[in-house]
């Protein structure tokens, strides 16, 4: 740093020289968050790490504070270096105290203090754990590694206070063993505890031949604490802790001194170590709100180094004050807890009000006093303050948002220390005490021991002194003339001993330049120590991996052996496959053959299915259009089907209106059968007039023709067929008295051909039979084996019977029917055969003459209603002759065959299609005939 200097005050209570010198080091540590803290919402991000050295604190407005602004704003804060909750405790300890750790080598102090509240990880950071030691473990661990080997054995001196030593001898060590003892108290050894004892033992045999050659380091430890403003030892025994006193401090222009502190020397790390854990195990701490174990009390320790060499005049000592303050708190505890808090945090405020007054001595240039008194912390690190030491502030910060007020104040000062600068002092002449009388060893701060001269003058010194008093004769340079006088050797004895005090000064220089190469050679030697514990693990590692190579040699080895074995086996087996190979390639040809003629077969498939595909996609083409034209069709098969159907309701239309004539015209045929009914009437009247008649004209025949005349035989001829006309009706009726008169001729010809009919009909085959059931053979049914009457028997044609009377009349009937004109005449053009009674004409033909309303158009397409046909083709049927007559030939004569015994239908009754069978039934057998002839004859 620059060396520009500036004149400040008192040098006693104030720095009078403001050089530019080095700040105090200010380290920010955040802890991470620790047990319900996340979870209770604590994480809220007020802290913002800006950079290695500057930290951002943000700060929410409240009601109560109306400085800060309406709006979230952040504070930020510089200081020498931040740590987040990453940083481990080697690297804070590399980046904090190893450099200061080194310096304490060179004649430097060093005082070390956490700050932060309560429950920040100030003691963590301190004393850490056992696996993850702090910055006091570590610390030590450097001094020793510097120490190495040089450790002063035999306890030479040892420190009082923070400026002088005093020679050891066996009185004033009597302490320290005792110390010892009972803080080793648990070494099984005894090793530890009678160290100390042993070295003084020792020391006294070899007083006189002891010699310095090399620099040799002592390590002395004190540990105590400052509990509500007073000073208490930590390393005292256990059993004293109960009733321990505080210590008194003394004080002094230069330093601060704790009387009667108990200060032990440790002779390697265990027992550094040891020693401090003895010393922690009596700290006072206590279960608060925010803490397990809170520290109630500053704990300091302080490690003493004693270095001194055969150059060094006299020894140096160093120190270096590591202290773990209580944190800061609310006062919120009652009784002793509140004046815990309350000394806990006057304390801290002191010491803050200390580094507060030098920032503004520095910075405002005033002159005032630090209020160092006005703790015991602060009078203790007094010397510090006025520039006797360096010091480091490491401030723990709890990341939790409920204390982000107190972290804020707390990194504000950390900010205010970090600009503050303590010039540091020259520090004043070590004094080395000789309190031992006795013959001690040969000491380095006796000095001078080198020259011879030291003893010698010594004991001159005491008579020469009266000399001195009496007058000294000198020369110009004012050196003593007579040199045979005591001043004159004094002068050269000082003047030896400036020039040797300069050759110490050079001396010195030469060895802080020693030391320090001396230090890099140690980290080298380290470095290399480390590397050979790596070389040292690979090698165990590679023997290890030798090992397991040369096990896995000797069973590749037998793996060797096996597998050549296979390898037999499998060469064999080669063999064999070899040959199946050679099988195999031959059967792979042929089958190559094979699948060429398959592939080609495949080919012509494939061209086929190609082919195929090509018709089956031509047929589907004229599928789809056969079916497109099938729609089509269906389509218009539907349209003409719902023309159909049109034509079709309209013909229901015109059904129904032809029924409605229909209906008409039964009532119209009602009318006619009305009259036909009158008609039949008056045929009646015929009848019965024709019956008389014909009474009558038996009458008469019997009275003209006095020969009987057999009537019966009548009934054998068949009646003569039906007139065709009217005429010829009329004229039957009339030409009845004539054919009469032919009657006998003709019924001798009658008889005759009835014999010559009967003998035939013997000879002739049953299924010719007519009057025989058709289950003979079957053969009644068929028409060509019917007689009709009409036609095969001429005779019948000729001899009238009353069944051919009955039908006469009813062709007179029918004749007279034909001539009445029952239509209007417009409709006589259009005749309609209704039906017809048989195959053949000659049976009963009946021509019907059509409906006179019937129109030509609806005659050519529609017939009429069957109901309405039959029953006026029933007035027009072949009627039976009546009943009357019947009884009236019955009454008459007797065995008057009259007509057929078939069912006789009312003119109601349905249409009976008499068959031409039927009419043959009724056909006159010769047996029939003979039968009614003799009926006639016994009834005659
Ligand atoms: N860097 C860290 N890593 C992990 N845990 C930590 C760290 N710092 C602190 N802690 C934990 O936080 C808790 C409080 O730490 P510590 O007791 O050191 O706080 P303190 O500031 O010394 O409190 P007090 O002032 O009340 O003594 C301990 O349980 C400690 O293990």
């Amino acid at each position: 740093m620059s060396t520009d200097t500036t004149a400040i005050g008192n040098p006693n209570e104030t720095t009078n020289i403001r050089r530019v010198e080095p700040p105090v080091n200010v380290y920010v540590r955040i802890r991470p968050f620790i047990g319900d803290e996340l979870t209770r919402g604590e994480n809220q991000n007020m802290l913002c790490i800006r950079d290695e050295r500057r930290i951002a604190v943000k700060l929410y407005p409240t009601a109560t504070n109306n400085i800060r602004p309406a709006q979230t704003s952040y504070n930020e804060y510089e200081v020498t270096r931040i740590f987040d909750h990453n940083c481990t405790q080697q690297e804070l300890f590399e980046q904090i105290l190893e450099q200061p750790t080194d310096e304490i080598f060179t004649g430097s102090n060093w005082l070390l203090c956490t700050l932060g509240l309560t429950n920040s990880g100030k003691t963590h950071t301190m004393f850490g754990t056992p696996k993850d030691p702090g910055l006091i473990p570590q610390c030590l661990q450097r001094i020793f590694l510097h120490v190495g080997y040089n450790i002063d054995t035999k306890v030479l001196y040892k420190p009082d206070g923070l400026e002088n030593l005093v020679q050891t001898n066996m009185n004033n060590l009597q302490d320290e063993i005792n110390y010892r003892k009972y803080i080793f108290k648990d070494d099984k050894d005894d090793h530890r505890r009678n160290h100390l004892q042993n070295i003084i033992q020792d020391q006294q045999s070899i007083l006189d031949d002891h010699s310095v050659e090399d620099e040799h380091y002592s390590i002395w430890i004190s540990f105590f604490e400052l509990y509500n403003e007073s000073v208490f030892d930590l390393l005292v025994k256990p059993s004293a802790m109960k009733k321990r006193k505080p210590l008194r401090l003394m004080q002094n222009s230069e330093s601060t001194v704790i009387k009667d502190l108990v200060q032990i020397p440790v002779f390697d790390l265990k027992e550094a170590e040891d020693t401090i854990r003895f010393g922690y195990s009596n700290r006072a701490t206590s279960k608060t709100e925010l803490n397990e174990a809170s520290s109630r009390s500053h704990a300091v320790l302080c490690i003493t180094l004693i270095t001194f060499d055969e150059f060094e005049e006299e020894p140096t000592m160093s120190h270096m004050y590591i202290c773990d303050l209580a944190g800061n708190e609310p006062s919120t505890g009652t009784g002793k807890q509140l004046a815990e808090t309350c000394n806990i945090n006057t304390s801290l405020m002191t010491f803050k009000d200390c580094i507060r007054v030098l920032n503004e001595n520095q910075t405002a240039k005033k002159q005032m006093l630090l209020p160092y008194r006005n703790s015991v912390l602060t009078s203790i690190f007094r010397p510090f303050f006025i520039g006797r030491g360096r010091t480091i502030i490491c401030c723990n910060v709890n990341p939790c948002a409920t204390f982000i007020s107190q972290t804020n104040d707390l990194l504000k000062f950390s900010a205010l220390a970090q600009k503050t600068i303590i010039v540091p002092m020259e520090a004043p002449q070590k004094k080395v005490v000789v309190e031992s009388k006795i013959k001690g060893p040969k000491r380095l701060g006796q000095g001078v021991r080198g020259i011879g001269l030291g003893k010698k003058k010594h004991q001159m010194g005491d008579g020469d002194e009266a000399e001195d008093q009496d007058g000294i004769m000198v020369d110009e340079s004012g050196l003593p003339s007579d040199i045979q006088s005591v001043h004159y050797w004094k002068y050269c004895t000082k003047k030896a001993m400036e020039l040797l005090q300069k050759q110490a000064s050079n001396r010195r220089l030469y060895l802080i330049e020693r030391h320090q190469e001396r230090t890099k050679a140690i980290e080298y030697i380290l470095h290399q120590r480390e590397q050979i514990a790596q070389l040292n693990n690979e090698k165990q590692s590679f023997n290890q991996q030798i090992d397991s190579l040369n096990k896995t040699i000797v069973s590749e080895q037998e793996n060797s052996k096996l597998i050549q074995a296979k390898s037999n086996e499998y060469e064999k087996k080669y063999n064999d496959l070899y040959k199946k190979t050679q099988q195999t390639n031959h059967d792979n040809d042929t089958l190559r053959s094979r699948l060429k003629n398959v592939q080609q077969k495949f080919d012509c498939l494939s061209t086929e299915y190609n082919t195929t595909i090509e018709q089956n996609r031509q047929y589907e083409q004229n599928q789809f259009n056969e079916k497109t034209s099938y729609n089509e069709e269906i389509k218009r098969l539907k349209h003409d089907y719902e023309q159909e159907k049109d034509e079709k309701n309209q013909k229901d239309k015109l059904i129904e209106q032809l029924n409605e004539k229909i209906r008409f015209e039964q009532n119209q045929n009602e009318k006619i059968q009305q009259e036909l009914i009158q008609l039949k009437q008056d045929l009646k009247n015929i009848h019965s007039k024709y019956d008389t008649l014909q009474v009558e004209l038996l009458q008469v025949r019997e009275e003209k023709t006095k020969e009987p005349i057999i009537i019966i035989e009548s009934s054998s001829h068949p009646p003569p067929p039906p007139p065709t006309t009217a005429a010829a009706a009329a004229a039957t009726a009339t030409t009845t008295a004539a054919a009469a008169a032919t009657t006998t001729t003709r019924l001798l010809r009658s008889k005759r051909s009835a014999h010559e009919e009967d003998a035939q009909d013997n000879k002739k085959p049953k299924h010719g039979t007519p009057d025989r059931p058709a289950g003979n053979s079957g053969l009644a049914s068929k028409p060509s084996t019917r007689r009709i009457p009409s036609k095969t028997n001429p005779d019948d044609e000729r001899k009238p019977t009353p069944s051919t009377l009955v039908k006469d009349a009813k062709t007179k009937s029918a004749s007279i029917l034909k001539k009445r004109p029952l239509v209007p005449s417009s409709s006589a053009d259009s005749p309609m055969v209704i039906s017809k009674l048989g195959t053949e004409p000659t049976t009963s033909p009946v021509d019907l003459q059509p409906p006179s309303l019937v129109s030509p158009a609806i005659q050519s397409t529609m017939s009429p209603k069957p109901s309405a046909i039959q029953r006026i083709q029933s007035f027009f049927r072949h009627t039976p002759p009546s009943n009357r007559i019947i009884n009236q030939l019955k009454t008459n004569s007797a065995g008057t065959a009259c007509g057929p015994s078939s069912p006789i239908k009312l003119p109601n009754s349905p249409i009976v299609m008499l068959q031409k069978s039927t009419l043959a039934m009724r056909k006159q057998t010769p047996k029939r005939r003979y039968k009614l002839r003799s009926r006639v004859n016994s009834n005659q």
